[in-house]
């Protein structure tokens, strides 16, 4: 029997972001092991038009949850979704549901956050930080609360190579920066961010780690935990693997690539790729709240949820898996071949840019005005470019994570929860975990159907030849120019005319002797 899976058994789980991609995997390892739980609350917001119910309906009738709805049929009976907008005061909850959560709640795992690079440095405080520090107010006035779990993540200090498990200072106090964010405006916002983030690249990782700071400094008597997971990729194993649903971190890349669109990045390709499934993250995370709330370590204990030090793969590697990969799934209607060219010349990728990315739009648009339609591609690539430099800073390097104690943890579990409960990505086989990671964004983003493989597979090859006469077509044309204005290039031409030409009459001349 596992203990951690019995632990979670009659207990009130708080969990917020539990409509994020994390938190969905995470609700669902915690039905489909502890159907006996009591309840799961989920603080949502209506989002897109849909009512909480309505998001909640959509959650539970997914392919995500189709195993638990077999474990716990009763399973709509035990999500309590609670109307609340962490960036309100208060997450604008009703008393009613307040004094619910207050009274009831046994464990939180605290998951939302903008994920977004680029956000502006208010909301993400708002919302990395602000929520943060609101959500502990709460939890601190929670009689039964046994444990809190705070996700953040692995490059909430990135400006460092190696990273030990505990909370690095941010020279600014998050109190200060919460307050002042509160009476400056956008501008002087705008003008102060890059001195604030220093070393950072976005403003994501920078209210990630003055989020860790407002844990330590107000845990009080609370037994907290921080999880720090690197790069989240689709599901390994559970419910099933390559279960992705959003294109964060290297999905929307693989989309790209696989479309054709992105054939060539600026990355390191020895660099170390440090994905983690998201099942894997899950495991820990469930593992952390038993352990924290059981244990009640005397300090904020933190976890490194990486794979670099256990099992490396570089971007090198995972992106000639990545193309493997297509060649037996390919997606449909691809815009070109796939191709990953990796270049760590910012020339070399100006030129790839140039000649790989904006042209093939800008001839693509092209056709598309002459065919009356609206040209599309040349402001998708735009994008698409504006993101991949987005990404660029984690492609570029490696860093270290220490895991003293997520190592520690694993030696902790009886060996039911280390096969329940499995986080030790030693046993990940990346060709493996790759290939399904494509077939998932296949099947669950692109929504695109096993049957069409043939069709895609013949797409492909059409595209192969397109490119093969348009490369002939290319250099027959610059050699015509050429030859039109320079002696020597006739020369060549000649001399290339008539070795072909002599070639074939030896070996017409030798196959009529044998005869
Ligand atoms: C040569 C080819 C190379 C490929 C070879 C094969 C693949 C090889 C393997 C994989 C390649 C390398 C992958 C590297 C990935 C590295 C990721 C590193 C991330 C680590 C960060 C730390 C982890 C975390 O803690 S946070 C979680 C991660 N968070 C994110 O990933 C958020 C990133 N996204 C953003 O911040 C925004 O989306 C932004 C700023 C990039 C763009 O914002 P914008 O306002 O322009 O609009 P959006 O509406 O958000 O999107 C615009 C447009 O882009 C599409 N899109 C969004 N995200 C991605 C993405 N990650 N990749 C590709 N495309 C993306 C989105 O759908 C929109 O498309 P439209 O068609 O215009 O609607
Ligand atoms: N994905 C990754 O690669 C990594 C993620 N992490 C961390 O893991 C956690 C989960 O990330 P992930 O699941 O990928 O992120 P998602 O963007 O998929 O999910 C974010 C969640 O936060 C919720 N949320 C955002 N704003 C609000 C708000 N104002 N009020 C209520 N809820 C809100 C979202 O709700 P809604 O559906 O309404 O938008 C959603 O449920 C985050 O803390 C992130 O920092 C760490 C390392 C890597």
């Amino acid at each position: 029997m596992s203990m951690i899976a019995a632990f979670y058994g009659g207990k009130s789980i708080l969990i917020t972001g539990a409509t994020g991609f994390l938190g969905k995997v995470l609700m669902e390892k915690l039905f489909r092991t502890s159907p006996d739980l009591k309840v799961i609350y989920i603080l949502v917001r209506p989002k897109a038009g849909q009512t909480l119910q309505q998001r909640v309906f959509q959650i539970l009738n997914s392919k995500l949850f189709e195993k638990v709805k077999e474990v716990c049929p009763n399973v709509h009976e035990k999500i309590r979704a609670i109307s609340a907008d962490l960036n309100q005061s208060d997450f604008a909850i009703s008393k009613e549901d307040m004094q619910e959560l207050l009274s009831y709640t046994n464990i939180i795992f605290h998951c939302a956050a903008t994920v977004r690079f680029d956000d502006h440095l208010r909301h993400a405080v708002q919302l990395n930080v602000t929520a943060t520090q609101q959500l502990l107010l709460m939890a601190s006035q929670m009689p039964k609360l046994e444990a809190f779990i705070h996700i953040s993540t692995a490059f909430s200090n990135c400006n460092l190579k190696h990273i030990d498990e505990v909370i690095y200072p941010c020279p600014v106090e998050p109190k200060k920066i919460i307050d002042s964010m509160e009476w400056l405006d956008d501008a002087i916002i705008d003008e102060i961010t890059p001195k604030l983030i220093g070393d950072r690249p976005n403003t994501y990782t920078y209210t990630k780690a003055l989020g860790e700071m407002v844990v330590q400094q107000e845990s009080g008597n609370i037994n907290i935990a921080i999880i720090r997971p690197s790069i989240v990729g689709a599901t390994w194993q559970e419910p099933f693997p390559g279960w992705v649903d959003n294109l964060n971190g290297p999905s929307g890349l693989i989309i790209a690539a696989g479309k054709g669109f992105l054939r060539c990045v600026r990355a390191t390709p020895m660099a170390v790729a440090d994905l983690i499934p998201a099942d894997t993250v899950v495991n820990l995370t469930l593992a952390v709240g038993w352990y924290t709330a059981v244990h009640r370590p005397k300090s904020v204990l933190i976890y490194h949820c990486t794979s670099g030090n256990f099992n490396p793969c570089n971007w090198g590697k995972m992106a000639l898996q990545v193309l493997a990969a297509f060649e037996k799934i390919p997606f449909e209607r691809a815009f070109r071949r796939p191709n990953a060219d990796f270049t760590t010349n910012s020339i070399t990728i100006q030129y790839w840019n140039a000649v790989s990315h904006r042209a093939p739009a800008i001839i693509y648009d092209f056709y598309l005005r002459l065919t009356g339609r609206k040209p599309r591609m040349t402001k998708l690539m735009n994008r698409l470019l504006r993101t991949v430099s987005m990404l660029e800073y984690f492609i570029n390097r490696s860093w270290e994570w220490s895991t003293d104690n997520t190592e520690m943890l694993m030696s902790e579990l009886s060996p039911e929860d280390q096969r329940v409960f499995n986080f030790d990505v030693r046993q990940l086989n990346w060709l493996e975990y790759i290939e399904n990671y494509v077939l998932g964004v296949k099947k669950y983003l692109l929504k695109e159907d096993m049957a069409g493989i043939p069709k895609a597979k013949q797409h492909l090859k059409r595209l192969r030849n397109i490119h093969y006469l348009f490369n002939t077509a290319l250099f027959l044309i610059a050699w015509r120019l050429l030859i039109a204005r320079s002696q020597v290039a006739r020369n060549v031409w000649f001399f290339i005319v008539s070795f072909c030409y002599k070639l074939l009459s030896y070996f017409r001349a030798s196959s009529t002797l044998k005869v």
